[in-house]
This record gives C-alpha cells, sequence and structure tokens, in this order.
C-alpha cells in the first residue's frame, strides 16, 4: 500500500454568529443559509428560543436542500471564531415612540453582547443592527476594543431599498433599474439623496418633479415609523434582514461593494468621532474605504444637521450610561 503521507486541504466554513434571535435576527439568519452564505449562531437570552428557531431552520433544509447548518444557543461560547458578528439583540419600539427612546435600554444589552462576542470571535467584523442604529454602533465599537474600521453598521441599505421601492412604486417601473443613496442618520434627519438616484442611469430628477421627489423622500424617512403604526407590536424586520443580509454578503465574499453603513468618521467630510451614514466599500476587513460624495450646499447642510443631531445623543449617551455600560 502507497503510504505517500496525505495532508487534507485545510477548509474553512464562513460562520456568522447572530446575537439577538427576534425578528431580525431570525429572519436574518434564514436569509444567511438559505442563500448559503455561511453556518450561522444564533445566540438569545431566552431559554430554548434560539434553539427553537435553528432546529425549525435545520428541518427546512429537507425541502430547501443547503448544507448550511445553524446552531441556537444561549451561551457565547458557541459563537466563537466568528468572522462576522451581528447584534440584533434589543428592544424595537412599538407606536408613539421614537428609536431614541430605546437608548438606555439597547445600550446596556448592545454593550454586553458585543464585549462577550468579541471576547471568543476577537477577528469577527461587527454589524450593529439595534436601535437608535448610529449610537449603537457607537457603542458596539467602544465596548467591542476593534479598530473602528471593523465595526459597521446596517440602516442606509435599508433607507435606500425603501427609498427604491417608492420610486419603483411611482413610476411603475422595474426595482432593478433603480439605484439609489440614503446618507446620515437613521431617523427624522436622514439624508436621501435624489441628485445621487438614477433608473437605468437616467436621473430621477429627469423623471419626476420636485414635488413627487420630495414626497418620497419624505416617506423614506418615516419608512419606519410607517410599518410601525402597521404592525402596531413590531417593527419592520423582512427589509432590515435583507439589508444587513446583504452586507454580511459584502464582507464574507470580499465583495469591495458600495453600500451605505454606519461608519466611523476620521475627517471624512470634515467631521470627527462619530458613526454616521456614508457610502462604504465594504469587504473582508471591514470598512475598506469611506467615499466623499461632492454634496451641493442644501445637501451639506442636512448631512451636517444629521451629524450634529448624533454627535449630540452620542453624548447624551455616554453621559447617561457612564455607570451602566
Ligand atoms: N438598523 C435598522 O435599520 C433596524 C431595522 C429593524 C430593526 N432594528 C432594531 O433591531 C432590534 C431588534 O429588532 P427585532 O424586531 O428583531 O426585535 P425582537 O423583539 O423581535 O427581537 C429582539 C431579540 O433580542 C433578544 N435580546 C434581548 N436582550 C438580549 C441580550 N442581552 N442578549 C441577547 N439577546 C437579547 C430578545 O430576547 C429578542 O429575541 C431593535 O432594536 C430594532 O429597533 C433596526
Ligand atoms: O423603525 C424602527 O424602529 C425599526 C427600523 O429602524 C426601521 O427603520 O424599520
Amino acid at each position: 500500500m502507497n503510504s505517500t503521507a496525505f495532508t487534507p486541504p485545510t477548509c474553512h466554513r464562513p460562520r456568522v454568529a447572530v446575537i439577538g434571535a427576534g425578528r431580525v435576527g431570525s429572519t436574518l439568519a434564514q436569509r444567511i443559509i438559505e442563500k448559503n452564505l455561511a453556518d450561522v449562531v444564533l445566540l438569545d437570552v431566552v431559554e430554548g428560543w434560539p434553539q427553537g428557531i435553528a432546529l425549525d431552520l435545520m428541518e427546512a433544509r429537507g425541502v430547501e436542500r443547503h448544507d448550511r447548518a445553524i446552531v441556537g444557543t444561549n451561551d457565547y461560547a458557541d459563537t466563537a471564531n466568528a468572522d462576522v458578528v451581528v447584534v440584533t439583540a434589543g428592544r424595537p419600539r412599538r407606536p408613539g415612540m421614537n428609536r431614541d427612546d430605546l437608548i438606555v435600554t439597547n445600550a446596556q444589552i448592545v454593550a454586553g453582547a458585543t464585549e462577550q462576542a468579541i471576547a471568543r470571535s476577537p477577528n469577527a467584523i461587527v454589524l450593529v443592527v439595534t436601535n437608535p442604529l448610529d449610537v449603537m454602533t457607537y457603542v458596539a465599537w467602544e465596548k467591542s476594543g476593534l479598530p473602528a474600521r471593523r465595526v459597521v453598521g446596517m440602516a442606509g441599505v435599508l433607507d435606500a431599498a425603501r427609498f427604491k421601492t417608492f420610486i419603483s412604486m411611482e413610476l411603475g417601473v422595474s426595482i432593478r433599474e433603480i439605484d439609489a443613496m440614503v446618507l446620515g442618520d437613521h431617523g427624522q434627519l436622514m439624508v436621501p439623496l435624489p441628485r445621487y438616484c438614477t433608473v437605468n442611469g437616467i436621473p430621477l430628477t429627469e423623471l419626476m418633479d420636485d414635488r413627487a421627489i420630495d414626497r418620497l423622500v419624505e416617506r423614506t424617512r418615516h419608512g419606519g415609523t410607517e410599518i410601525v403604526e402597521l404592525m402596531k407590536t413590531a417593527s419592520a424586520y423582512f427589509a432590515p434582514a435583507s439589508a444587513a443580509c446583504a452586507m454580511v454578503e459584502a464582507i464574507l465574499r470580499d465583495e469591495s461593494r458600495i453600500l451605505p453603513g454606519a461608519a466611523y468618521l476620521e475627517g471624512e467630510y470634515g467631521l470627527n468621532d462619530l458613526f454616521l451614514g456614508v457610502p462604504c466599500q465594504l469587504g473582508c476587513r471591514g470598512v475598506e474605504k469611506i467615499v466623499e460624495l461632492q454634496l451641493d450646499s442644501a445637501e451639506r447642510e442636512a448631512f451636517e444637521a444629521s451629524a450634529k443631531s448624533v454627535a449630540a445623543r452620542i453624548h447624551k449617551a455616554k453621559e447617561l450610561l457612564s455607570d451602566k455600560i
């Protein structure tokens, strides 16, 4: 018998830890495995819940026919060696609430979750979903101790998806033709940019009058609230999970896609020490580059107002939570 030693190739199965097995977390886990992107570890504080979701999704493989594994757990040890940690743990808002009403509760949850997850996956990229998004991304970054480029928040992909949807519905054209960009915070001061929006290369401004564009911009700004008011006991989760999944995919596959994400600014756009929605080049190292768009004076003013509001909320959160996180 030939005794030549055989060294099996080392293989790496991409692995994503999703912290929070609620609506967004479980839907995101489903998207990740059914798109064959990675194995998933789904963690929640509620005993049995993530285990049940994971078993249900494993059983769906008998129909979906993919080979990605999903494990549900309450123990951070099981999340070890993740390539991406997605933080969805925390409360969603109810009708009448502002995302900022969640700051105190969710900052404590996000701080604890990030710290525990990164202790087991020190090489991961962290993607934050919990609201209020821009402030929570800052909290996660501080707690993670990671370089800022390895922490990014999901909101702009969702906000741009909503803007694209409303444009597609208004014009009656396929959503595949539409590109849109939304900057700034994930709140009332977000900055949808009609000037950077195209329909198969045609500027939106040539296809719609200002009044129609303003109407769709306003609907985009209130897209989350519109859904909370309809659903009453929950906030949106299908489109948020799709948006987070697109960012996870860009990272895992090192796609260098340019997607809007909440990134740490160190002089870009003349701003410092905050996470804010900007076009990010996303790849396996996280935010590889921040693209600085040429904004006109109205866009610049709106973007700066958004930045000012996020900086103030980060400052307030730090004061409120200095002894808690
Ligand atoms: N960035 C965005 O665009 C965006 C979009 C949608 C939702 N969100 C936010 O995402 C968060 C989750 O939304 P959802 O609809 O999934 O809510 P949900 O209530 O369905 O799920 C939240 C889950 O977090 C779990 N949880 C709470 N504390 C935890 C902890 N310490 N560790 C681990 N898990 C914990 C809960 O048990 C629950 O299962 C909310 O803050 C919501 O506002 C953000
Ligand atoms: O609106 C919310 O509270 C959830 C999320 O931020 C959204 O925009 O759908």
